[in-house]
């Protein structure tokens, strides 16, 4: 039997549209195993127990490309990351069933070749990438191959996870994007996702203020989120340098200088007045990315 263990992650982080994403110490683990026949999954939400679960998709992929013919498939999930919350349980699906299926048929292909089928998959690299390498990734895709760079996040920041208990699909989050964008918002992004870079990996307090906004995406996404403006407005006053639409929603991220024990007491409460639940969750950066256990 194989086990895999995959990260969540944050996308976009503000001005990063469909490039930057951050791995997350927030798991799936998954169980992968050949069986004599059939498809058995196992601890799956009945809507995805069937032939179209997004992992054994994936692991099918693989299977073509290697020209293996497994005989049945047993799959376990236990994932810890919310779905359709942003942040990354389609691409933790995806990067755990190439993995299991690549393990399965003997590990033919490289992870570097698992990345550029889980990019196709998913139709963008910016989850897919931290899922599958680990900490923060600056991605992008040419003639179906991904280019990547790997990144350190400075110990100083601490990031919190503001999860509710509705969910936004990233199909959705799309579909209310514009058509075309203007000159004016790409150069704003263009320019802010540079500097945020820096800011990251160097602890920069002030230049990750400045740098971590967006024109792209946030303004027409916010309102599929409740109470989004009062959240980030309240969490800014309340000591969070930069607050941000976490992938294609529905949580919100908020990211500190330091470790702030009276933010999170107080954004537990102020989420504790909103007519949604809401939850709070302390993230790590997880370095590692996709592991075999
Ligand atoms: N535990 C799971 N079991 C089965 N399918 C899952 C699981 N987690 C995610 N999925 C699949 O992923 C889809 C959710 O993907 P979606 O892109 O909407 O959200 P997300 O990946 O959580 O968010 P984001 O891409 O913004 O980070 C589900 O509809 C389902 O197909
Ligand atoms: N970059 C993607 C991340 C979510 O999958 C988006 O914002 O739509």
């Amino acid at each position: 039997m194989i086990k895999v263990r995959v990260p969540a992650t944050t996308a976009n982080i503000g001005p990063g549209f469909d490039c930057l994403g951050i791995a997350l110490n927030l798991y799936c683990y998954l169980e992968f195993e050949e069986i004599e026949e059939g498809l058995l999954i196992e601890e799956c939400e009945d809507e995805y127990c069937d032939e179209n679960n997004l992992i054994y998709q994936s692991m099918k992929k693989v299977f073509g490309m290697v020209n293996y013919k497994p005989k049945g498939i047993r799959i376990r999930i236990k994932s810890d990351i919310p779905i359709s919350r942003g942040l990354g349980s389609s691409a933790a699906c995806i990067v755990g069933g190439l993995v299991g299926a690549n393990e399965i048929s003997g590990g033919r292909l490289t992870k570097k070749e698992l990345l550029d089928i889980a990019n196709t998959i998913e139709g963008h690299p910016d989850n897919v990438t931290p899922a599958m390498f680990g900490g923060m990734t600056a991605s992008v895709c040419e003639n179906s191959k991904v280019y990547f760079t790997n990144m350190k996040v400075s110990d100083k920041f601490h990031f919190y996870a503001l999860i509710p208990d509705f969910e936004v699909s990233t199909e959705k989050a799309r579909s209310v994007l514009p058509k075309t964008i203007n000159y004016k918002d790409a150069v704003y992004n263009i320019g802010r996702v540079s500097l945020l870079i820096n800011a990251l990996m160097n602890g920069d307090e002030n230049l990750l203020k400045i740098s971590c906004k967006d024109k792209l995406h946030e303004d027409y996404r916010k309102n599929l989120i409740n109470d989004y403006d009062y959240i980030k407005s309240r969490s800014e006053e309340l000591g969070s340098l930069a607050v941000f639409i976490s992938g294609s929603g529905s949580t919100i991220m908020a990211v500190t200088g330091r470790d702030n024990n009276e933010l999170e007491k107080d954004m537990s409460s102020l989420l504790k007045s909103l007519k949604d639940n809401w939850s709070i969750k302390k993230l790590k950066v997880d370095y590692e990315g996709v592991v075999i256990l």
